[in-house]
């Protein structure tokens, strides 16, 4: 906890709330005081100005001390919410640069709980630090000494009070504590089914597998229920358990107390001041319970957000790395040597030995069976993981000696799954570059081939995309995706399999285009495809099968000495697939 909010926030706030609570609680320690003083030498002795007199200091201090409880809680609250704000932002700042390999350890609904609900286990409990944490040690110190001043005698009453209050406190922390650590973590396990049921809903229906989704979900759905019910079971009981308490505490004080005024040992008002300061140090007990309940869950929350904060990002800047712009480089060009990749984890390596080079206006293709490597060495090139082994350069430099933004910079990429960010077309496209001009956003949707169906609609650029691009088919998405990529100038354009979503016609047509393009022609494109008829075209064709390249040629070299691209020829001429 103090390692969350060091830094965050504000010292000069921790001290007014401060001040603010012991303001109030000064009030309230005083105002027991004047009753039993009013009492004693205004009520009991019929003297009516003085109660007039007590009447209007209590007002007084009644008012101090709701103002200094205003303020005590106002500036709590608002060092939560700036608090909840900043870890917010933090915690996404930083999600935005971990790599694969940080989103597996973590999860991704997991990270989505830690975002919400943690944060906000944080900012209740800061709430409560600030108030409760500083009230209830003030008032239970306070109300004593000054219950003990009234009447010594009476105090013997705490002497059993509070030890049965301190068991009954323990009991419930010792069941409830763990209980609610775990409370957390069945919250991510439902959002993880939650979020798969949403994203899956359509193969889930087709499936006909309502049922079995449901089942799984009502099974995580119980699992938190059973552990809430008993957690909250056990923290409910301590209300009435603690009421139970102050009952007999106040019952004992006044049986006690009756019997010293009886005797003329005590005055009525001290009476009235001790049962109200008896109850200012048992809630101060239950404050502190309360306390010691929520603290450890917030503790457990924090731990899981200190968790993604202190991540070390496996992919990071290496010392020295250099921001350079595309003025800076030479002609485009990109370059593996001697590559070797595994998967962390994984025992097999993905890529083994890969070699190939690429000049300026070429484009190069990268074929071979699922799962034989390709996506993997395409990501290699924006650093989404680092090589193992061997260097990879681009523009004679080696992607190594370059700040990620600088090398991020020189590349665009398509990648397999088409992403697009609900929005506007013009929106997405300006991902690309944020300042391409409407010309430059429709050259490039020319050029990806979706300039018709974006111009029949009748806001044009200005058209919704909504979520995912869900109101768009998967043709068209690709298609947007490709423009994205085509607005911004890169020295190497990346394309994982984009055209898959295309018919023949127009993955020709688009190949035919970003050949002739001004902005590209003089890029290296690097395409991922698995049709034969999409990589012909191909300057250089590279075979990949179980991570390694296993031909390098154009198609009509390949097709007349590589055995593999042969087999995949022939599976795609059977399949009436190939040109
Ligand atoms: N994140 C990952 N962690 C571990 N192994 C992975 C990961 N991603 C891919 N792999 C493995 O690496 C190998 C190469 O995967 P890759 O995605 O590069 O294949 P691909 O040729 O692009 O396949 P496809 O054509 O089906 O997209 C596969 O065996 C795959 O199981």
């Amino acid at each position: 906890m103090i390692k969350i909010m060091k830094n965050r926030v504000n010292s000069w706030a921790i001290i007014g709330a401060f001040v603010f609570m012991i303001v109030q609680v000064i009030c309230d320690l005083y105002l027991p005081t004047l009753t039993s003083d009013m009492i004693n030498k205004g009520v009991a002795q019929g003297n009516v100005s003085y109660i007039w007199q007590v009447g209007y200091i209590m007002l007084g201090v009644a008012a101090v001390g709701i103002v200094a409880a205003v303020g005590n809680v106002f500036i709590a609250s608002r060092l939560a919410q700036k608090l909840g704000h900043s870890l917010r932002s933090n915690i996404y700042e930083k999600v935005l640069h971990f790599s694969s390999y940080e989103f597996d350890q973590i999860g991704n609904s997991s990270l989505i709980t830690r975002t919400s609900t943690d944060v906000l286990q944080i900012q209740n409990v800061t709430v409560m630090m600030l108030r409760m944490m500083i009230q209830a040690p003030i008032m239970l110190i306070g109300a004593s000494i000054l219950a003990y001043n009234k009447q010594k005698e009476l105090t013997v009453i705490f002497l059993v009070a509070v030890p049965i209050l301190i068991i009954v406190i323990a009991a419930v922390m010792t069941f409830a504590v763990p209980l609610f650590k775990t409370l957390q973590k069945r919250i991510d396990h439902i959002n993880l089914v939650f979020r798969e049921g949403l994203t899956g809903v359509r193969v889930i229906r087709a499936f006909n597998q309502d049922g079995y989704e449901q089942d799984r979900f009502d099974g995580v759905n119980k699992e938190y229920t059973d552990n809430a019910r008993k957690v909250f079971s056990i923290t409910a009981l301590m209300s009435p358990m603690m009421t139970l308490v102050l009952s007999a505490t106040n019952i004992a004080i006044i049986w006690y107390g009756g019997h010293l005024i009886g005797d003329m040992s005590m005055q009525v008002g001290n009476l009235v001041a001790f049962m109200t300061y008896a109850m200012q140090i048992l809630s101060s007990f239950m404050m502190l319970s309360m306390v010691f309940v929520m603290l450890p869950r917030a503790q457990a929350a924090a731990a899981r957000i200190n968790e993604v904060l202190d991540k070390n990002d496996s992919i990071e800047d290496r010392p020295g790395a250099v921001t350079i712009d595309r003025s800076q480089l030479g002609e485009s060009q990109l370059s593996f040597s001697q590559v070797n990749f595994r998967y962390v984890g994984a025992e097999k390596a993905a890529l083994t030995d890969i070699n190939f080079e690429a000049k300026a206006g070429q484009t190069i293709a990268i074929i071979g069976g699922t799962g034989s490597g390709k996506s993997t060495l395409i990501n290699l090139i924006p650093r989404l993981f680092d090589v193992e082994s061997g260097d990879i350069k681009i523009d004679g430099k080696s992607i190594y000696e370059l700040t990620q933004a600088s090398l991020h910079d020189q590349i665009s990429l398509v990648q397999q799954k088409t992403v697009l960010f609900k929005g506007t077309i013009r929106s997405n496209l300006q991902f690309g570059n944020e300042n391409a001009t409407d010309d430059e956003m429709w050259h490039a949707l020319e050029i990806a081939q979706a300039k018709s169906f974006v111009e029949e609609s009748t806001d044009g650029l200005d058209g919704i995309v909504e979520q995912d691009g869900d109101n768009f088919s998967g043709g068209q998405k690709q298609r947007l995706a490709i423009a994205r990529s085509l607005v911004k100038k890169a020295s190497v354009y990346l394309f994982d399999d984009s055209f898959s979503a295309l018919d023949f016609k127009t993955d020709a047509k688009l190949r035919g285009s970003l050949k002739t393009d001004e902005n590209v022609k003089d890029s290296v494109v690097l395409v991922v495809a698995q049709r034969i008829s999409s990589v012909t075209g191909a300057d250089l064709i590279l075979v990949i099968d179980g991570g390694k390249i296993v031909g390098k040629g154009t198609h009509e070299e390949l097709k007349a000495t590589n055995k593999t691209y042969q087999e995949i020829m022939q599976s795609q001429i059977r399949e009436g697939d190939a040109e």
